[in-house]
């Protein structure tokens, strides 16, 4: 049985007759930085906040770290780290003051101050008032926040909302190393894709509630394998000929073209070679490759959207 950080079954939560989150199955395999990627409204915040016992679900099970939410809530969200939203910090107080907070209000020597401000790359600011930090730093001490009771899951939601790429940069290099270093398992939300498959070895994908595709990173982007196209004059007609004889192939009306999953040359022009014996007139051959933007799209049903 795989170890599992974050397993859920079923996991549901209604707001009044709306169902916001629909008998999800989150499975996030420990040491991995799971995405949980959907576009805005899908449901992201809600999950995540029932993960953190913040508000109830409204049917399903939750079990953390392999011990059941329900029944251990306390003992199991002190190995929790989260970021939800905004950090939440005294802005007239120095970082360090605010992490000092922290040790105090978790029993954690203060030692461990230093090594999380290191950690986030805040030394230098360290003793500044927050209220001077530009948006990225408060972002790091937000982490630093979350990473200085050493827990072994941290959760963060869209924590890079509103950051400038190089802010972006650094958060992404500080969570890359996480699992690593820490033997941390990391989940973070994002409504943005690139943002997702740059940091994250595992991805699940929420639409309207439910979990439409969960798996390795690798299996996403074996999606965007190129496909050769072959513009024809009769695409039904030929692609059933085609399947007939064991090829894949999908016609598309509109373009007049048809689509194949294959990937190299020579099956290509055998292919070919096989239409043009059958009398039928090709027009163009190209070769596609999907974005992971484009599959991401397909996905959650908003291609048209573009
Ligand atoms: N307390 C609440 N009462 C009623 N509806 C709510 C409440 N919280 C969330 N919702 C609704 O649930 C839906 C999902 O919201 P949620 O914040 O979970 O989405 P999200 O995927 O995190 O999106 P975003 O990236 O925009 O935060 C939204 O339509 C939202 O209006």
């Amino acid at each position: 049985m795989t170890d599992y950080a974050i397993d859920t079954d079923q996991l549901s939560r209604r707001f009044g007759q709306r169902e916001t989150v629909k008998r999800i199955n989150l499975k996030v395999p420990r040491r991995e930085i799971y995405g949980f990627l959907g576009p805005n409204g899908a449901g992201k915040t809600t999950t995540i906040r029932m993960l953190l016992g913040l508000i109830r679900s409204s049917s399903g099970e939750i079990r953390i770290l392999g011990k059941d939410l329900n029944k251990n809530r306390m003992n199991i969200l002190r190995d929790v780290g989260s970021l939800v939203e905004s950090p939440s910090y005294y802005a007239h107080l120095s970082g360090y003051k605010n992490l000092q907070i922290v040790t105090l209000m978790h029993r954690v020597p203060e030692s461990r101050i230093k090594e999380v401000l290191h950690w986030v790359r805040l030394e230098q600011a360290a003793h500044r008032p927050v209220k001077s930090y530009s948006l990225g730093m408060r972002q790091r001490l937000g982490i630093a926040m979350a990473l200085i009771t050493e827990p072994k899951l941290l959760i963060l939601d869209e924590p890079t909302n509103g950051l400038d790429p190089s802010g972006i940069q650094e958060i992404r290099e500080l969570i890359t190393r996480l699992p690593r270093d820490f033997d941390m398992t990391v989940l973070l939300s994002s409504h943005l894709l690139s943002e997702i498959e740059q940091v994250a070895t595992y991805v699940g994908i929420i639409n309207q509630g439910e979990l439409i595709f969960q798996g390795p990173l690798e299996e996403l982007t074996k999606r965007s394998k190129p496909h050769v196209w072959i513009e024809v004059d009769r695409p039904i007609e030929a692609a059933a000929a085609l399947r007939d004889i064991g090829w894949d192939a999908e016609p598309s009306i509109t373009t007049n073209q048809l689509r194949t999953s294959i990937t190299e040359r020579r099956q290509s022009a055998e292919m070919i070679r096989y239409l043009v014996g059958q009398q039928y007139d090709l027009y163009r051959v190209t070769e596609k490759t999907k974005t992971l933007e484009e599959i991401f799209l397909e996905l959650t049903g908003q291609e048209n959207s573009l």
